[in-house]
C-alpha cells in the first residue's frame, strides 16, 4: 500500500506505508546513527516527533527485546529508506513491521531519505504528515501542518510511580522526564541503589527520601513547556545534594537557574557527534538527540559556565554550575547505541557523592 509524506513546505514524498496505516502529523526530524535502530525507536525523547533514519538500510537484524531503552517504541512515525523485510541475527525476536504495528505507530518506507535530509537541513525541522490516504488535498492539510505544536509531552512517557532498583552504594534519586534504561543501567553497574521518581514529584518529596544524588533524565519535547517541574528543580538547585543532568534535565536546570533554551534549525541526533570538554580541551565523541539548547548568552557566570562545546557548530554541551555540586550535559553519556566515550562522566558522579558524604 501506498504511503505519503507530507512536510510543511508543500514537498510531498511516496512511499510504501510500513506498520500502523493510521494518519499522523508531527514534527519530523532525522538521525543519524549507523545502528541502534530499537535503541532510537524506543527512547522516549522521540515522542512527539515523527523519526527518519538517514542509514539506508533499517532492521537488518531485527528487533531484540533486551535492547529496548524502554517498554515501548515512543516516535509518532518511523521513516526509513529501505527496511529489511527478513531480518538475520540469532538474538532477533521479531520484525520492524511487526513492532510498529503492534504499537499503533505508522511510517513510510522506500523515499529518498537523503533529499528528506537535506530539506530538512536547509529549511529547518519542520512539521509533516504521513497518511495512506491519496485523495489528500495539499491544501487542506499545509494549514493543518503550520498550526501543529507538539504540546506537553513529558507527561505521556514518565513512569507512574516510585520504584526502587536494586543496589547497595549510593542512593540515587532518577528523575523520570522519559528516562533511557541505559541510564539507571549505568548507576546500577556503579554499586547506586536508584529509586525513580514521575516526573511530577514534588521536591520536598525527593528530599525527605535523603537521596545522596539527584539524576534529571533524558525527556522529549520542549523543555519550557515543563513549568512545574522546573518550579521543583529549582528547590533541588538550593539542596546540598549533588546533581547530575542529561539532555532534558540540563535544559531544565538552566531554566530554573535563569538561563533561556531555544529551539535549534534542525537539531542534533545521531551517534557521532564531537563535544570538547572546555576544561581539558578533550574531544569525545558523542550520541546525541535533542532539538532545544541552552543560549549561553544568557548565562550568569556566578550560577553556571560552560563545560563542553560541540565542535561541529559551537553550540553548548554542557554546563558546570558555580559553588555547586551540579552538572549537567546535553548529550547522552550512557549512549545507546552510540559510543561509550562518555560514560567516564557517570564516575564523575560518583565521586560528586563520595566527596558531600
Ligand atoms: N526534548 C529535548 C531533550 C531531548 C532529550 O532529553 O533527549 C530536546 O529535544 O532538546
Amino acid at each position: 500500500m501506498k504511503a505519503f509524506l507530507i512536510l510543511e513546505d508543500g514537498t510531498v514524498f511516496t512511499g510504501t506505508s510500513i506498520g500502523s496505516k493510521k494518519e499522523i502529523i508531527s514534527e519530523i526530524v532525522f538521525n543519524t546513527s549507523m545502528t541502534g535502530y530499537l535503541e532510537v525507536l524506543t527512547d522516549p525523547s522521540y515522542a512527539g516527533q515523527a523519526v527518519c533514519m538517514t542509514y539506508p538500510l533499517i532492521g537488518n537484524y531485527g528487533i531484540c527485546h533486551e535492547d529496548q531503552e524502554s517498554l515501548r517504541p515512543w516516535p509518532d512515525g518511523y521513516i526509513v529508506r529501505e527496511l529489511s523485510r527478513i531480518p538475520s541475527n540469532f538474538r532477533c525476536e521479531d520484525t520492524i513491521q511487526n513492532f510498529l504495528k503492534r504499537y499503533d505507530i505508522p511510517g513510510i518506507a522506500g523515499i529518498d531519505t537523503r533529499a528528506l535530509t537535506k530539506i530538512l537541513r536547509e529549511k529547518g525541522t519542520m512539521n509533516g504528515m504521513i497518511t495512506t490516504n491519496a485523495d489528500y488535498k495539499l491544501e487542506e492539510v499545509l494549514p493543518k501542518l503550520k498550526a501543529y505544536t507538539t504540546g506537553r509531552v513529558v507527561e505521556r512517557v514518565t513512569c507512574e510511580e516510585k520504584k526502587v532498583l536494586k543496589g547497595s552504594g549510593p542512593k540515587v534519586a532518577l528523575m523520570d522526564f522519559g528516562a533511557k534504561d541505559n541510564i539507571a543501567r549505568s548507576l546500577n553497574e556503579r554499586g547506586c541503589q536508584v529509586t525513580v521518581y514521575p516526573a511530577f514529584t514534588k521536591a520536598e518529596e525527593i528530599l525527605r527520601d535523603d537521596p545522596d544524588g539527584i539524576m534529571l533524565s533524558n525527556g522529549p519535547g520542549d523543555p519550557k513547556e515543563c513549568t512545574s517541574i522546573i518550579e521543583e528543580i529549582k528547590k533541588l538547585y538550593d539542596s546540598q545534594v549533588p546533581i547530575f543532568a542529561i539532555c532534558l534535565g540540563h535544559q531544565l536546570m538552566a531554566l530554573a537557574t535563569g538561563a533561556d533554551t531555544r529551539k535549534m534549525k534542525y537539531g542534533h541526533r545521531g551517534g557521532n557527534h564531537p563535544v570538547k570538554d572546555l576544561e581539558t580541551g578533550r574531544v569525545y565523541i558523542s550520541s546525541q538527540n535533542h532539538g532545544y539548547m541552552v543560549d549561553t548568552d544568557t548565562l550568569n557566570p556566578q550560577v553556571a559556565v560552560p563545560a563542553f562545546e560541540n565542535v561541529n557548530d559551537k553550540t553548548n554541551e554542557g554546563l558546570k554550575y558555580t559553588g555547586k555540586n551540579i552538572f549537567t550535559v546535553q548529550f547522552h553519556p550512557e549512549a545507546c547505541p552510540g559510543p561509550q566515550d562518555s560514560g567516564y562522566l557517570f564516575d564523575r558522579f560518583m565521586k560528586m557523592m563520595e566527596v558531600s558524604e
